[in-house]
């Protein structure tokens, strides 16, 4: 089952922002926030002085001097070398331009006059506040006392502003808005192809959203939260969108990243807007991309934005999903590409309890999703896009709708009429050289994992009173290529010993089958091995199918349970030695098997190549075996 899909990596991908406006990031972050702080508070400091500009005309200090040696000056406030004051007549100004009684002064710092003994001398009324002048008012005073604090509510004012943009609202105000659509560009599940399965699954969520009521009627709780799970550019982000198309209701989106932000709290209150947002027009749809950045496990690594914020957020996103009733009318659908490092408490009952795998298309999809879209693109005669399908095995909607793209700027810039199938061919070299990963499997890894999954799926449908093997597929699925094999529920029913062999042999069948027709071992079946070891470790451990250890919990079920139920040291090695003979005896025999029916298993590969989806009845006609009778 389980060859690991090559890693693949995040990359910018600029069709992405189709239909959407692309996320606003935070021009200059903490540079720019200072900057504008220290504008906010020079511009502050200008209206203070200009409002406070009306201690009078600036006057030369000699003719200060010679008012106060004219015993005209009634009373002075004086502060550093600034002095303020107010005379008791009127005097004509130095420069002729009219008449002043208040003014203001500079005393040089070389003045070497006896002011202070001669305004004593005078009776001038010397205060300690500034002169109240009518060019300063009340206002300015207000405003000098207020300065700081003023300050500071600019720069929250700026701050709110600035976290609040990327959502379309903010911690102020201006509340969160859906993504407008207009009716006539809509997203569809039409414009959506390749995985007809996951529109399945979504498509009564788009019943519920179409009429809340009727659920409500009959108490139906809907899930509040849908994962969306896979590989970047497989179309999660295009789901989303196509659901909230189909029923017509307002979609909000967000990146989980955008959350995250310097400031302790301002995710959290962000989450609380949008969802108080989207109840109030519901039913409506959120759609939160790139969940992992703040829903990874508790306690891991710290991000930029910091442990708190992150759990913070992450927080306030369960409360508020703990807080659905079922019936409000608003659905969550959050996307990953590594639902593995997911907090646990994300995919809780009642929370993200939906999980969709979201896979890279098949071949069949691949050319579904070419003609979704060439629809705008004029297409030459000699077009063929089930070639183009064939060729691009690995490649996601986002690559294939890079690459008809590119093929297009290509015709348009050989001034073309029509896109031909060379531009085509053309576009695929050059999008693949330009990769950072590679695009499309090496065919040698193919063709070893269509032999891979042809092994379980032989060996699965050889096996007499196994489960019928319902899909074999070598398009990477979440980590993993193809057949799933399920562990046997052992609460649930009792599942004889030959039945568990088979389980064991079908298994082992990729491992075997790289074996036999390669002759090599790759990583590729670590999983495999891991799910072997589990059923060979409860038959003998914990099932008495070994007559050497015999009828004894020798494992017991729950490591955490092992008081009084460990065995002794000699047992586990006889555990472990009769684990391997029940796991070597089975690997002989799927081994021998694929050897007797080599002509199926090169038809299976064969067929796999090609098509790279097989369902239960292509499977088995092509092994040339027939689905066994389920109602036995
Ligand atoms: N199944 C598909 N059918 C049609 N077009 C697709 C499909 N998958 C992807 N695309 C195209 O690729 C674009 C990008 O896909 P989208 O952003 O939905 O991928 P994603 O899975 O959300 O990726 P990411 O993880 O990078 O956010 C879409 O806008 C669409 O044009
Ligand atoms: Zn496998």
């Amino acid at each position: 089952m389980a060859n690991p899909a090559p890693p693949r990596e995040r990359t910018d991908q600029p069709w992405r922002s189709e239909g959407a406006p692309p996320p606003r990031k935070m021009p200059g972050g903490w540079p720019g926030l200072i900057l504008t702080a220290l504008v906010v508070y020079l511009a502050a400091n200008l209206l203070l002085s200009f409002l406070g500009g009306g201690g009078g005309p600036t006057i030369p200090y000699t003719e200060f001097s010679k008012q106060v040696t004219n015993g005209n000056v009634s009373k002075i406030y004086a502060r550093g070398d600034t002095i303020q004051g107010e005379l008791k007549r009127k005097a004509p100004l130095p420069d002729g331009k009219g008449d002043y009684t208040k003014f203001t002064t500079h005393r040089p710092a070389f003045a070497d006059d006896n002011l202070w003994s001669e305004l004593s001398r005078q009776n001038v009324t010397v205060t300690a506040e500034p002169v109240v002048t009518t060019g300063r008012g009340v206002l300015a005073n207000l405003l000098i006392s207020l300065a700081p604090t003023l300050v500071l509510v600019l720069l929250w004012l700026y701050i709110a502003r600035r976290m609040g943009a990327p959502l379309g609202g903010g911690v102020l105000g201006r509340k969160p808005k859906p993504v407008e659509v207009e009716p006539g560009k809509r997203t569809t599940f039409d414009d959506v192809a390749g995985i007809e399965d996951v529109k399945g699954e979504l498509h009564d969520i788009v019943d519920f959203l179409k009429n809340p009521q009727a659920y409500r009627r009959m108490g139906a709780r809907m899930p509040g939260g849908v994962l969306l799970s896979g590989p970047p550019g497989t179309g999660k982000t295009l789901l989303a969108r196509a659901v909230a198309g189909e029923a017509g209701v307002p979609f909000f989106s967000a990146s989980a990243s955008e959350f995250i932000e310097m400031i302790v709290g301002v995710g959290a209150s962000r989450v609380r807007e949008l969802f108080a947002e989207a109840r109030r027009v519901a039913p409506a749809i959120i759609f939160i991309d790139e969940i992992d950045t703040i829903g990874q496990v508790r306690g891991g690594g710290a991000g930029l934005g910091g442990h708190d914020e992150r759990e913070q957020t992450l927080n306030q996103i369960l409360t508020e999903m703990d807080g659905f009733s079922g019936s409000e009318g608003v659905v969550v659908l959050a996307a990953t590409n590594r639902a593995d490092v997911l907090d646990p408490a994300l995919t809780r009952p009642g929370r993200f309890d939906r999980v969709v795998q979201v896979s890279p298309p098949d071949r069949a999809g691949r050319e579904a999703i070419l003609k979704i879209h060439t629809r705008r693109v004029p297409l030459a005669e000699d077009v063929d896009l089930a070639q183009i399908a064939g060729a691009t095995p690995g490649m996601t909607g986002a690559d294939l709708a890079n690459l008809v793209n590119e093929a297009a700027l290509l015709a348009a810039k050989r001034k073309q009429s029509a896109v031909t199938q060379s531009d085509l061919f053309a576009a695929l070299e050059k999008v693949q050289l330009g990769a950072e990963r590679p695009l499309v499997m090496p065919e040698e890894d193919r063709r070893r994992t269509a032999y891979h999954e042809s092994g379980h799926a032989l060996l699965g449908m050889l096996q007499p009173g196994a489960d019928p093997v319902r899909k074999v597929s070598i398009v990477p699925r979440g980590r993993a290529l193809g057949v799933t094999l399920s562990t046997p529920d052992a609460d649930r029913y009792a599942y004889p010993e030959a039945y568990l062999r088979g389980r064991i042999v079908g298994a082992l069948g990729g491992m075997a089958a790289e074996h036999v027709v390669f002759d090599v071992i790759t990583t590729g079946s670590e999983s495999d091995l891991e799910q072997v070891t589990h059923l060979a470790r409860g038959m003998v451990g914990r099932w008495g199918m070994s007559e050497r250890v015999g009828r004894l919990t020798a494992i017991p079920n729950d490591p955490q349970q092992a008081y009084g139920l460990s065995a002794a040291p000699a047992t586990l090695d006889t555990v472990e030695h009769e684990m391997r003979r029940i796991v070597d005896e089975c690997y002989e025999s799927a081994c021998r098997q694929l050897r007797e029916n080599r002509d199926r298993l090169d038809a299976l590969a064969r067929a796999l190549l090609e098509r790279e989806t097989l369902d239960e009845s292509e499977a088995y006609r092509v092994a040339g075996l027939t689905i066994p009778d389920e109602s036995e």
